[in-house]
Parts: C-alpha cells; sequence; structure tokens
C-alpha cells in the first residue's frame, strides 16, 4: 500500500489549531488534551475513536487519566502529518463535543 503523502496544505490546520490543538513542530504531530465530565465521558469518546482509528487504519498515541485524555497524532508511516491526521482529529472534536 502506498505510503499517505506528507500534508503539503497547511492551512488545512488551522480550524484544529483554532479549536484547541497544538503543533508539535519537532514531530511534526499535533496534540490535544481532551477533558470530560468523567472516567465513563473520558472511556466512551476514546471508544468512539477507536472504532473510527480501525476504519481507517489510522491510529492516534494516546493516555488516559481519570477523565482527561491526551492525544498525539501524525502519521508514522511518513514521518509527519498528512491529511488522515487532519481527518481523526477533526472527527475527535466532534466526537468530544456533548
Ligand atoms: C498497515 C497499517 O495500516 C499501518 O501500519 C498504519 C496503522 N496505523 C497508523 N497510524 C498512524 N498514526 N500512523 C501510521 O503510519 C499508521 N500506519
Amino acid at each position: 500500500m502506498p505510503k499517505t503523502p506528507a500534508l503539503d496544505d497547511r492551512s488545512l490546520l488551522a480550524p484544529l489549531l483554532a479549536s484547541g490543538w497544538t503543533l508539535d513542530a519537532d514531530r511534526d504531530a499535533i496534540t490535544r488534551v481532551f477533558t470530560f465530565g468523567n472516567f465513563v465521558d473520558a472511556f466512551g469518546f476514546m471508544t468512539r475513536a477507536a472504532l473510527w482509528a480501525e476504519k481507517w487504519g489510522h491510529h492516534p498515541e494516546w493516555s488516559n487519566v481519570y477523565k482527561t485524555v491526551a492525544v498525539t497524532l501524525t502519521t508514522h508511516d511518513a514521518g509527519g502529518l498528512t491529511e488522515l491526521d487532519v481527518k481523526l482529529a477533526t472527527k475527535m472534536d466532534a466526537l468530544a463535543t456533548p
């Protein structure tokens, strides 16, 4: 399977950076900490996001502490951001919105 191309159009990041994502330039990754009302909501978010990640064959680096979920998105095959990261971040924002 061909590698996903690098994200050439960086303007695609703008809505994500405005919604709470941060660019980690060293890794060419985006990060965001989601905070929920309780552990069940946090884990429910992770469960729903995991199904999209698996469907798209694109997986987050993430960790959960009680009601927070810290997410890092980058494309390992590409060594940096691709449109798949934008797609998954956008989906995560939607899933986290009550
Ligand atoms: C074969 C499989 O699709 C690849 O290994 C996928 C799996 N999930 C992945 N997820 C992320 N974030 N980056 C990848 O390069 C990646 N590669």
